[in-house]
């Protein structure tokens, strides 16, 4: 059956042709996202969910969109979706972080302007026929200190707009280098420096625990008399009434605010001000802008939905189109050599480390770390994706380590997997033939070559003859076909292992009479999920 998306914003026209032609349902609400009872009366008939930022992504409605696997945000604010919720449910979250950032800075340069020389106020008042052309007295930009805060994709366009437009231009922002700073012709500096030079402020991150309330009653005391503050960012950033004080009692010359606490903002404290120019959240709209994400959400949403490759996840390693075909089967390996431990051990998981050798070393190897982890508390967890499980494993405590190694033995590459609990360190590696299956390559330590089926059991026992014809009789006697059965030892008369593939589930009863013999130390009956191998 084709995947269903809604389309709950307002979006291009261009997504719903691409999401066609690429043999996507599209249900195009616009207003859905504005009517959240009936958004959650419908979600669950969903694969997919394009918005922008009206719709707001909570973890009731999450829980509720009970198929629903892909988020895809036209834009690059995902403050409106509840990231943990959705990937604890496993549903990737993407976005499109370039498509609208060239516009929202030239909005940012618009508000700029319209502020230092109060253009909205002067074209109501030219246009109610009063000529105050006393009033309207203006600042020049040339030659002032613009201070960017967030100097990203957004913000360091903003700062070489300011360069351009040959302000002095000073950014904070803990994760720019010094050389990214000196190749845009920008000084780095400290927030407090930032707010004590800057003649404009400029505020370009993401809206985050650390960022929320950034521009607050003491930002706004180090702050030069007479600065003016841009908000292009989110609303939050900056505590309204605290704005609100600083412009009334004219330390704050003018605010270009485009963005609010709460939208949409029908009221604010900031509304009717002396120079403070608003606009809807307009940063991202322009024909360009929209054209590019509408196109580029649609492509990746589909893309997911069809072909399993993803880009742009918030809350996911990225799988190109072009990779997922090679690295489909290693994910499936990766998963089942979680699976298997994680069917095998009974008591908690202390630690994973996953190395990977040779070929698979060159891979997407988060991605496999992803599946391998999903595999790994599969049997605990019932609804686990490689989305869910990285915050799952982190949320159970278990340490992750992960390396890569040149090709160490006759495989171009393999994948091993060792966990430790309280009482032991248990490992299994496996690797995928030309067939594209995966196989069981080593277990305990012990080599041996074996395929993986819906129905396996797994026995360690001594190293002692009979243990073939006692498992062959036993299951036999109880009507269980053997497909394909692997044995493995470490020395002879030393520990060995025997995994089976059988046609269909093992009972308790023949479990319990194999484990009934003398030589052997544990039984197990494993399911995996994969096609039967025949
Ligand atoms: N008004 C509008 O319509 C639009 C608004 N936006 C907003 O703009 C924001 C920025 O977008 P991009 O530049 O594309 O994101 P980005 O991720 O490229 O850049 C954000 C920058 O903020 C920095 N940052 C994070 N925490 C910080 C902190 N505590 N102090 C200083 N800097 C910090 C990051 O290091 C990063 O360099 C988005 O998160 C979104 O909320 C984006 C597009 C349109
Ligand atoms: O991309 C972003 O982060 C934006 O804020 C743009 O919002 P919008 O898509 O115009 O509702």
């Amino acid at each position: 059956m084709a995947p269903r998306v809604l389309v709950s914003d307002k979006l291009s026209p261009t997504a719903v042709q691409i999401f066609k032609d690429r043999g996507v349902e599209v249900d195009y609400l616009p207003d859905l996202g504005k009517d959240k009872e009936q958004l959650l009366a419908v979600i669950d008939q969903y694969d997919g969910l394009a918005i922008r930022s009206a719709t707001k992504v909570t973890e009731k409605l999450i829980e509720a969109a009970t198929k629903l696997k892909v988020i895809g945000r036209a834009g690059i604010g995902v403050d409106n979706v509840d990231i943990p919720a959705a990937s604890r449910k496993g549903i990737i979250v993407m976005n499109t972080p370039f498509g609208n950032s060239i516009t929202t800075a030239e909005h940012a340069v618009a508000l700029m302007f319209a502020v230092a020389r109060q253009l909205p106020a002067a074209d109501a008042s030219t246009q109610a026929g009063k000529w105050e052309k006393n009033r309207f007295m203006g600042v020049e930009i040339t030659g002032k200190t613009l201070g960017v805060i967030g100097c990203g994709n957004i913000g360091s366009i903003v700062a070489s707009r300011g360069v351009g437009l040959k302000m002095r231009v000073v950014a904070f922002d803990p994760f720019l280098s010094t050389e990214r700073a000196s190749q845009l012709g920008i000084e780095k500096v400290e927030l407090e420096e930032l707010f004590k030079r800057s003649d404009f402020i400029t505020l370009h991150t993401p809206m985050t625990e650390k960022t929320k309330g950034i521009i607050d009653k003491n930002a706004i005391a180090q702050m030069k008399d007479g600065v003016r503050i841009i908000n292009c960012a989110r609303g939050g950033l900056i505590v309204e009434a605290d704005l609100a004080e600083g412009i009334k009692s004219g330390k704050v010359a003018g605010a270009g605010v485009d963005v609010f606490e709460v939208e949409p903002a029908t009221e604010s404290v900031l509304f009717g001000l002396e120079n403070v120019v608003c606009t809807p959240h307009l940063g991202a709209s322009t024909t360009e802008a929209q054209e590019n994400v509408a196109l580029q959400v649609a492509e990746q949403m589909a893309d997911y939905l069809v072909r399993g490759a993803v880009t742009n996840a918030i809350n996911m390693p990225s799988i190109t189109a072009e990779e997922a075909p090679t690295l489909t089967p290693f994910v499936k390996l990766a998963e089942v050599l979680g699976d298997f431990v994680g069917q095998v051990t009974d008591e908690p998981i202390k630690s994973v480390e996953i190395v990977y050798d040779g070929a698979t070393a060159a891979m997407n190897t988060r991605a496999l770390t992803s599946a391998a982890l999903a595999g790994l508390i599969k049997s605990q967890v019932s609804d686990v994706n490689m989305v869910s499980a990285p915050i799952m494993v982190k949320e159970r405590g278990i340490q992750l380590t992960e390396s890569r190694r040149d090709k160490s033995g006759v495989f171009d590459g393999y994948i091993k997997l060792t966990i430790t609990t309280e009482k032991q360190t248990r490992s299994v590696a496996g690797t995928v033939f030309s067939d594209g299956k995966p196989r069981f390559i080593q277990i305990k330590g012990i080599n041996l070559d074996a395929e993986v089926g819906r129905h396996m059991v797994y026995t360690t026992n001594n190293d002692a003859p009979g243990i073939i014809g006692l498992l062959g009789t036993t299951f036999g006697e109880a009507g269980v076909n053997i497909a394909n059965f692997q044995l493995g030892r470490n020395r002879p008369g030393g520990d060995a292992i025997a995994l089976l593939y059988v046609d269909s589930p093992v009972s308790d009863a023949v479990l319990d009479a194999v484990r009934g013999h003398k030589e052997i130390a544990s039984a197990k009956r494993l399911q995996f999920d994969v096609a039967s191998v025949d």
